[in-house]
């Protein structure tokens, strides 16, 4: 049986808790401080904690579903005592200081930080291409204004006054991670797969004719050229993320139990 715990308890992971795979289970979850009626109404008959420390068993595998924050506060920790952590909050290793903390971590620890596919695919093939010479990649995430609510995006353009489609970012997908912590990962993890955070050009756009959350992935090399395009249906507890997001981490546990993997 594959032992997990959670950080957070918000929609990714309420759909991970209800939909666990056979052989694996979730027996705990780090919430803030105050948080733990609130983690255990949304999750059901867990364990809820403050910090690694208190986790009533080591995990086989902590599931970070928090965000930026939560991986910020109890990454390193975890993976520095080697339990191996899953998590969807790419973005933050934008910040090259949290991303050496964690590649310290993993190297003194001896577990495994592995980043979710998320609401993307075709990262095998950015990561193969990245192997190549002269790649040049472009990430598009068009949402409608109910996925902008609660990012920068708010700051750049009235939402709710929108009658077509209007970019609120254009720039690098470090700059991007950074200042949409809740809605650039796919754009962090477009990147560490292929051309880097800082080679990587990432356009946001809030469109009130967008039937879902599209994600468009261009890219060019020595390897050829593709062009990957995907709308994603959100959440039903958060507009703003995608339910492919957990279904990504639901694939990870999987991937984990089977002994044939792809
Ligand atoms: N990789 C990808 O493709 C995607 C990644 N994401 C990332 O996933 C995150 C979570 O998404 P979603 O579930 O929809 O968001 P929700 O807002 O529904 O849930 C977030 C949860 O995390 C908890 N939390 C926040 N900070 C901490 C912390 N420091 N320690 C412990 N728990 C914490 C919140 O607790 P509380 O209720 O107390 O605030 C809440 O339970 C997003 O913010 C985004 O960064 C999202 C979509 C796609
Ligand atoms: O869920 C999505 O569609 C994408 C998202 O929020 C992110 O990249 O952080």
């Amino acid at each position: 049986m594959l032992d997990i715990a959670l950080i957070g308890h918000g929609a990714i992971a309420a759909h991970v808790a209800a939909h666990c795979p056979e052989g694996a289970r979730v027996g705990a979850v780090i919430c803030r401080p105050g948080r733990a009626a609130a983690a255990r109404a949304a999750l059901g008959d867990v364990s809820a904690m403050e910090a690694v420390a208190d986790l009533p068993t080591r995990p086989g595998l902590l599931i970070d579903c928090a965000g930026h924050e939560g991986l910020r506060a109890h990454g390193p920790a975890a993976l520095q005592s080697g339990i191996d952590l899953l998590t969807v909050s790419v973005g933050a290793l934008a910040d090259p200081e949290l991303e050496a903390d964690l590649a310290r971590a993993v190297a003194e620890g001896g577990a495994t930080l592995t980043l979710a596919s998320g609401a993307i695919g075709a990262l095998d093939a950015l990561r193969a291409a990245a192997r190549g010479a002269d790649l040049e990649v472009t990430y598009r995430g068009r949402k409608p204004p109910a996925g902008w609510h609660g990012s920068r995006a708010e700051e750049v353009l009235d939402l709710d006054a929108l009658t077509g489609a209007e970019v609120h970012f254009s720039g690098t997908a470090r700059e991007a991670a950074r200042l949409y912590p809740k809605n650039a990962n796919v754009a962090a993890a477009v990147a560490l797969a292929g051309a880097g955070f800082d080679a990587t050009r990432a356009v946001l756009i809030a469109d009130p004719e967008a039937g879902g959350n599209l994600h468009e992935i261009s890219a060019r090399g020595s390897f050829g050229r593709f062009e990957f395009r995907i709308e994603g249906r959100a959440l039903p507890g958060n507009p703003r993320s995608s339910a492919l997001t957990a279904l990504s981490v639901l694939a990870e546990i999987r991937r984990r139990l089977s002994g044939i993997r792809i």
